[in-house]
């Protein structure tokens, strides 16, 4: 098993970065983050406010500006291939196809069992394999092109943890978890922050019982973090507002978030999207929107 960081040493630390995709104006600007060895923060942010693609960043997939910009366990996480390939930094995200088994983002076609997939992946220590089948009920027979989109998840986030991680991004994997499956997911993950310093980065729009669980927050809006703080210290939680639990906290931020917009009005990028989009986009160019439909 891993060992607990230095309390005292940054494991994730982002400085001004700025982000664009492909021909755009930058979408994230001026972005700083630290986050302490054992944290878990919560990454909270409307529709589109970038959550996946910060998660995407940290986890090593884009290149974004040089290597001090975005540094895990003190290295550059696009840079340094082996943060990822030793399973240090580990990135839990998207979901599995129906019609076919992945590994990782390879999809693979065929008739494959869960037994397959998990014992498939080498030099695990089986005796933390056999604590996650067990923690997520996976029953090793299941048909991967047959079983329901929660127990594909199951094993989509067992072969996930099978390696120790020091620093996980998850984003949005628990939204097919029943209420059982999703609680003992989250103590185990608290179990991996205390007993050996790791370090979560959760974004999620389910916040039931994630006051209790989270030690952070990082508020996304439109690319940029409007707050970051310790979960004991947001006023709202506290006297005398001591509203009940995240939801009432975050709810008012995303309807303010929302009037503001819309008392802007239409950003110039929309209005330009609505008039050139149809002609000048081929229908066959593929977009992320799409690949939702397939
Ligand atoms: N591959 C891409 N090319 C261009 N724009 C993209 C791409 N992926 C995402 N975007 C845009 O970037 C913005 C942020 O998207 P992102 O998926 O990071 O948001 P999110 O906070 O994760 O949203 P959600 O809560 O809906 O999952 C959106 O406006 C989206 O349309």
């Amino acid at each position: 098993m891993g060992s607990v960081g230095d309390p005292e040493e940054n494991v994730v630390e982002v400085t001004d970065m700025e982000f664009a995709y492909g021909g755009q104006a930058p979408f994230i600007s001026k972005f700083s983050l630290k986050l302490k060895p054992g944290s878990r923060c919560l990454l909270i942010g409307a529709n589109g406010a970038g959550k996946t693609t910060l998660l995407r960043i940290l986890a090593g997939k884009h290149m974004v500006g040089g290597k001090n910009v975005v540094r895990v366990l003190g290295r550059s996480a696009f840079h340094d291939t082996a943060l990822t390939c030793s399973g240090q930094l580990a990135y839990l995200g998207g979901s599995w196809s129906r019609t076919v088994g992945c590994a990782g983002e390879i999809p693979l076609q065929g008739d494959f069992t869960a037994q397959h997939m998990i014992f498939g992946v080498e030099n695990v220590d089986e005796a933390r394999r056999a604590r996650l089948i067990e923690l997520l009920d996976i029953d090793l027979r299941w048909r991967m092109h047959k079983v329901s989109d929660g127990q594909r998840r199951r094993v989509q986030i067992c072969m996930g943890l099978l390696q120790p991680f020091q620093v996980l991004l998850l984003d949005e994997i628990t939204v097919d978890l029943d209420v059982v499956a999703r609680m003992d997911l989250l103590s185990f993950f608290v179990d991996e922050c205390e007993e050996r310093g790791a370090t979560l980065i959760y974004a999620t729009h389910i916040f039931d019982g994630l006051e209790a669980w989270a030690t952070d927050i990082a508020y996304v809006e439109d690319g940029k973090l409007k707050r970051s703080q310790p979960i004991k210290e947001i006023p709202e939680l506290l006297p005398p507002s001591q509203a009940k639990n995240l939801i009432q906290v975050v709810e008012p931020w995303l309807r303010t978030e929302r009037e503001e917009r819309e008392k802007k009005g239409p950003s110039s990028e929309v209005k330009l999207d609505r008039v050139t989009r149809p002609a000048d986009v081929s229908p066959f160019t593929s977009s992320r929107q799409m690949a939702y439909y397939r």
